[in-house]
């Protein structure tokens, strides 16, 4: 393996008159990887990660970062910081500042950056979590979702390398923690390593592509989440549960009903498997529906209702969070905020036309993923993109292609 980003070896903490909250714990986390430390409350994971910028400092034991063990006076704390930034599970921690603008400014301010380069990096980081427009509200009367994203953009305007999310989710409801974990994959898909804690196995299984499963100060278990969390005897030890779609994969393995392979990590995945299983192969369907693909950058909110409102679309997903803010400044409903692509493939598949709304790079993301899934499984599925003024007239068939 090649050195970690992170790493600690064998490091032990104690808070005063309290049981031992990391026994010799040792974790290496990959560059550009997405890890989810999963354990129970108490577990110790939220410890672990205020060590990995140096906000705790272990007992024994050392903490590397690009494989230099890390020192503990202010300035290279300081630095430290700046590459590891930590968003901490309640937004009130981590708000300060009267306005979202200034608490966003806050770390570009105390790097000294020059006026016009703490403004550039506001704007930029309000734009990339959805919160242009809202510069001079006071932090402490927003949304929670709105705090939190208050609390990501104040952590990205300083440009981190990794990025700490201590229960990202919790408190959210599901609506936002979706769009929190989409962040977090836009942000791990722009190259960042991005580090999670979390006790919600179904989030962990789905978005991390490394699990390290902790219990009461410990290390159970470390790898890819389908085998971690595929040992039931370690997830009982845990006091945690197997993600349902993992569970039912695999007793359908066991009963003999399907051959056991890679596990599926969504349920896109899930069904192709078990219609191979059954007919041999996919079975020969009538004509497969849209995936109408609309860059929100370059499209009108007119040109898109009449798709929804003529019934062109019968499902319309949007993914990122300017686009987000399109549809729903554009009144238009949205229907999936989250697993976008594959919940529109599924629509496809049983003959249903979608819409996905999205903006920039991701445009292009969502063209490889269905060009991807159409070469694995030999159906001829592409997304149609939708430009310029459309001209309805009965039916699909008036939408240009
Ligand atoms: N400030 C503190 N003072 C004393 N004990 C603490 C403190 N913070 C945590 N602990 C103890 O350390 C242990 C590990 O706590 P930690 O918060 O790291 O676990 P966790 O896995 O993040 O839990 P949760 O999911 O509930 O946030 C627990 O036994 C907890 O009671």
């Amino acid at each position: 393996m090649t050195t970690p980003l992170l790493e600690t070896d064998n490091v032990t903490y104690t808070y005063q008159n309290s049981p031992a909250a990391l026994a010799g714990v040792s974790v290496r986390i990959a560059a550009g990887s997405k890890t989810a430390l999963v354990g129970p409350n108490g577990a110790g994971k939220s410890t672990l990660l205020l060590m990995l910028n140096g906000m705790l400092r272990p007992a024994s034991g050392e903490v590397r970062f690009d494989g230099r063990p890390l020192a503990y006076d202010n300035r290279s704390l300081r630095d430290l910081r700046r590459r590891v930034g930590f968003v901490f599970q309640n937004p009130d921690v981590q708000i300060i500042a009267p306005t979202v603008e200034q608490d966003v400014a806050f770390g570009p301010v105390n790097l000294g950056l020059p006026p016009d380069a703490v403004r550039q990096a506001v704007r930029d980081a309000l734009g990339y979590v959805g919160l242009r427009g809202y510069e001079k509200r006071p932090p402490h009367h927003l949304s929670g979702g709105e705090k939190k994203r208050v609390a990501i953009a104040g952590i990205l305007a300083m440009e981190p390398a990794v990025l700490v999310f201590d229960e990202p989710t919790n408190t959210l409801d599901p609506a936002s923690s979706e769009e929190v974990m989409e962040l977090l994959d836009e942000l791990a898909s722009g190259g960042r390593t991005v580090l999670i804690s979390t006790h919600d196995v179904e989030l962990a299984y789905r978005w991390a592509d490394s699990v390290i499963l902790m219990e009461r100060g410990s290390v159970l278990a470390r790898g890819p989440p389908e085998e971690v969390f595929s040992d039931h005897g370690l997830l009982a030890a845990a006091r945690l549960k197997p993600p349902a779609l993992l569970d039912l994969y695999n007793e359908l393995g066991l009963r003999g009903v399907i051959d056991r392979g890679v596990p599926p990590k969504s349920v896109l995945e899930f069904t192709d498997r078990i219609e191979r299983e059954m007919h041999g192969h996919a079975p020969a369907r009538d004509e497969p529906g849209k995936i109408y693909l609309c860059n929100a950058d370059r499209t009108g909110g007119d040109e898109l209702r009449v798709l929804v409102e003529q019934g062109v679309v019968e499902h319309v997903g949007a993914m990122g969070t300017r686009a987000k803010e399109f549809a729903n400044r554009e009144r238009i409903l949205l229907d999936y905020t989250y697993g976008v692509i594959d919940k529109c493939i599924l629509k496809a598949l049983i003959g249903e036309n979608s819409l996905i709304i999205t903006t920039g790079g991701m445009v292009e993301h969502v063209h490889r993923r269905i060009g991807e899934y159409s070469a694995e499984s030999g159906r001829a599925l592409k997304a149609t993109p939708v430009q310029g003024p459309v001209s309805p007239g009965p039916g699909r068939e008036s939408v240009p292609e």
